[in-house]
């Protein structure tokens, strides 16, 4: 059996100038199915390198990334783009990117659109498991910042994503808030079955994580939570 996702030996080098920086070091990283792995480490150390390589976004220099058992570094760019579609979940900072002049159960319409599948769970059903169903009809004008994040969760989710990666979800929410987000976050992996990885400053909310890892320039190793 496949791992949902696997990183082995990823390395990526950006020169600037006279500088030059290992993003990413000889990385090796594997999450199951239903996992929710947390990686920690501070500002430069390589997680947005991470997530981006994690996600078909950035193509490393060397190392292999598997998705579902497929090495996506040969892929080119429309395949990239189909894996993205079809496997991957992404969870921004603040989900202040969600469109303004849709209510919540449209925001989850449109990327179900935008994707080109629903998967197996309606709408309704999705902003149900986040606990969103009461504010299906609100704005995100209206809505405060976890509910907003509640709602960026459901749209991850939509079209039953492999693979579940989350940039620094409490950025903007108060120490209470974040523990809720990032309980719901873990929660969600489990009962989707989807392999989740979040990457964060915020050590108060590392309990939460089935594993934890340590990021320091460039390096992953696994930490104690
Ligand atoms: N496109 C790029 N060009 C040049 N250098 C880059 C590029 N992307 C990242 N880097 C460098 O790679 C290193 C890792 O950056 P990355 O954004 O992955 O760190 P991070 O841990 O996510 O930081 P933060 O927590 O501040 O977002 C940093 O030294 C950064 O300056």
């Amino acid at each position: 059996m496949s791992h949902a996702l696997e990183l082995k030996d990823v390395t990526i080098s950006y020169s600037d100038g006279d500088s030059h920086v290992k993003a990413l070091n000889s990385v090796d990283l594997t999450v199951e199915a239903g996992e929710f792995v947390a990686v920690v480490g501070p500002s430069g150390s390589g997680k947005s390198t991470l997530l981006a390589v994690a996600g078909a976004l950035t193509t490393p220099d060397s190392g292999q990334v598997l998705v579902a058992g497929e090495d996506i570094v040969p892929l080119g760019d429309s395949e990239l783009a189909q894996i993205r579609r079809n496997h991957i979940g992404f969870v921004f900072q603040s989900s202040g990117n969600l469109p303004s002049a849709l209510t919540a159960e449209e925001q989850i319409e449109l990327a179900s659109k935008v994707i080109g599948k629903t998967g197996r769970y309606s709408s309704a059903e999705l902003l149900e498991k986040v606990g969103m169903a009461h504010r299906a009809k609100h704005r995100p004008g209206s809505l405060s910042g976890g509910e907003r994040q509640r709602v960026g969760i459901a749209r991850a989710l939509v079209g039953d994503p492999q693979v579940l990666l989350v940039d620094e979800p409490t950025a903007a929410l108060d120490r209470a808030r974040s523990q809720e987000i990032v309980a719901l976050l873990a929660k969600e992996c489990h009962d989707f079955n989807v392999a989740g990885v979040m990457v964060t400053h915020d050590y108060d909310v590392l309990g939460h994580g089935d594993k934890v890892y340590e990021m320091v320039d460039g390096r992953l190793t696994p930490s104690a939570k």
